[in-house]
């Protein structure tokens, strides 16, 4: 490989870059390596997507974005187009932004990324960089997508192509923001690869570029720091279920720990959503299979965390024949349908399995999400408004911690509900003594009480 001349057209701004896959992820990886100064072909299999893009159309909801997309396609820094070959031909660095979902039975799906890499292989030619932006497991580069590229192109890592990885480490609704914050992990399939590619990375964004040895280094870096979060968040959701018996409040006790220097707080809630936290763990589980390990932790901490909505359910239930009501045919004000709070995305969210049981025992649900206002989700539209979600309510649900449910004026709403008013806060935003009096009042971890 002539790494010199690949140094030179990232420096000259020369270099021409392919982006597969203009997602979530793609898209705003692809417009900022144009604002960075290259020349960049998008590439995706969704023909309407790619004709909504040409017109500067994206349905992203990610701040600044679509700014960045008009800016790209009017300066012509960026095409997008489904000719895979001629990006591949005609571009020096390749970038693989496509799904790897994990699927129905808990298995990672790697056809798009290895589709992919067939496609990649048989248009390569020498001296060349692929990057996998990709979640997959910290073995998949190494022995599944190198060798397809090496099968299909009959050249060789490393003396003819380079490889990497560049987990994205994104936070949804912040991606742009975070463009220039979040340190990104490179790892190369040689050091002078890896190198080579955080020069590039240096060049269209100001977060630290930290370089690991291998590309499956860079992976288990991605999956460690979200695993860990997943496993903490499901060890507060156990103790939450713990302390809700024990009559002890949870968020008392985490802010009580919070005030030792080395405890890290998670909270406890309805569960864990999002594209990667309820994901990355079978990566790493497919893994250890392969190696004959059984990581008990990582799995029953997916397992917990997965339980917390039917515990919600369960809190829904107990808090209604608390006043003698049954959830069949009760009416239920949820507030709350994205995975988390201040933004508009319900990618796995655990507020969607809440609503899908709720439906299961045949209550009506009255939806409120502001970032989803009047819009039809599945079976059932979000309401116009806060207010028409608590007409003749039985029970009011919060699922999502977003800020504009921090406030609410309970005094007044209390008026519309039916009967005795009753909140289960599934994520502990309330403070006891600012509720209404006589208030039916439970959280996850918080027992139930008349207030
Ligand atoms: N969404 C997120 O917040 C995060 C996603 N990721 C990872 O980024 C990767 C992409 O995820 P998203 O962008 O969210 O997915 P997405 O579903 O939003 O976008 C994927 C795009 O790839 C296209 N595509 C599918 N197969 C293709 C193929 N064979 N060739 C070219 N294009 C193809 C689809 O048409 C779609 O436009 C995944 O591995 C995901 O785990 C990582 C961190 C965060
Ligand atoms: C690329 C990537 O994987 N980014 C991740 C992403 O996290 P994500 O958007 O999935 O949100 P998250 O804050 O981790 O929460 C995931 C889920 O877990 C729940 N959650 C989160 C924290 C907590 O203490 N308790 C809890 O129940 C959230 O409500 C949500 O349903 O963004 C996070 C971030 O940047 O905050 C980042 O730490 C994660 O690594």
């Amino acid at each position: 490989m002539n790494i010199e001349y690949l140094e030179d057209i990232i420096e000259s701004k020369k270099l021409t870059v392919a982006v597969f896959g203009l997602g979530r992820i793609g898209l705003p990886t692809a417009l900022m390596y144009a604002k960075g100064g290259y020349q960049v072909n998008g590439i995706d299999i969704n023909l309407e997507l790619i004709e909504d893009l040409k017109l500067k159309k994206t349905f992203i909801d990610e701040p600044g974005l679509p700014e960045i997309l008009n800016d790209m396609v009017d300066s012509k820094k960026i095409t997008f187009s489904d000719n895979f070959e001629f990006a591949i031909k005609n571009s020096d660095v390749i970038v693989i932004c496509v799904p790897t979902p994990v699927s129905i039975n808990k298995v990672p799906n790697y056809v798009a990324i290895k589709d992919v890499a067939q496609k990649i292989g048989k248009f390569l030619s020498p001296n060349k960089i692929i990057i996998n932006e990709s979640s997959v497991s910290p073995t998949t580069i190494e022995t599944i997508i190198t060798p397809i590229i090496e099968h299909e192109s009959h050249l060789k890592v490393n003396d003819d192509f380079g490889i990497c990885s560049c987990p994205e480490r994104a936070d949804p609704g912040k991606i742009v923001e975070n463009w220039n914050k979040v340190a990104r992990i490179v790892g190369g399939s040689s050091d002078e690869i890896g190198k080579t590619i955080v020069k590039l990375y240096q060049q269209i964004s100001l977060a630290q570029i930290y370089q690991v040895s291998t590309p499956g280094t860079a992976n288990a870096v991605k999956l460690t720091e979200n695993i860990f979060r997943d496993v903490n968040i499901a060890l507060m959701n156990e103790f939450a279920v713990l302390y809700e018996r024990l009559g002890i409040d949870v968020k008392e006790v985490i802010e009580g720990s919070s005030t030792k220097y080395n405890f890290q707080p998670h909270y406890p809630g309805p569960g864990v959503g999002g594209p990667c936290l309820p994901a990355n763990s079978y990566y790493i589980i497919q893994d250890a299979e392969k190696v004959d390990y059984i990581p008990f932790l990582i799995r029953v901490s997916r397992e917990i965390n997965d339980r917390m909505p039917q515990n919600v359910l369960e809190l829904i239930i107990n808090a209604l024949n608390y006043v003698g009501k049954s959830l069949k045919n009760s009416t239920i004000t949820v507030l709350g349908v994205s995975y988390k709070a201040n933004v508009r995305d319900i990618q796995i969210s655990p507020a969607m399995k809440v609503i899908e049981y709720l439906q299961m025992k045949e209550a009506r649900i009255q939806v409120w999400d502001p970032y989803y206002k009047s819009e039809k989700i599945g079976n059932f539209t979000v309401s116009d408004n806060l207010s028409d979600s608590f007409e003749n309510s039985d029970c009011v649900v919060i699922l999502t911690d977003h800020k504009e449910f921090f406030n609410l004026n309970f005094d007044s709403l209390k008026n519309q509900t039916n009967g005795e008013f009753v909140i289960v806060d599934s994520r502990n935003i309330y403070d006891c003594n600012k509720l209404p009096k006589d208030t039916i009042y439970c959280g996850v971890g918080r027992k139930l009480q008349k207030l």
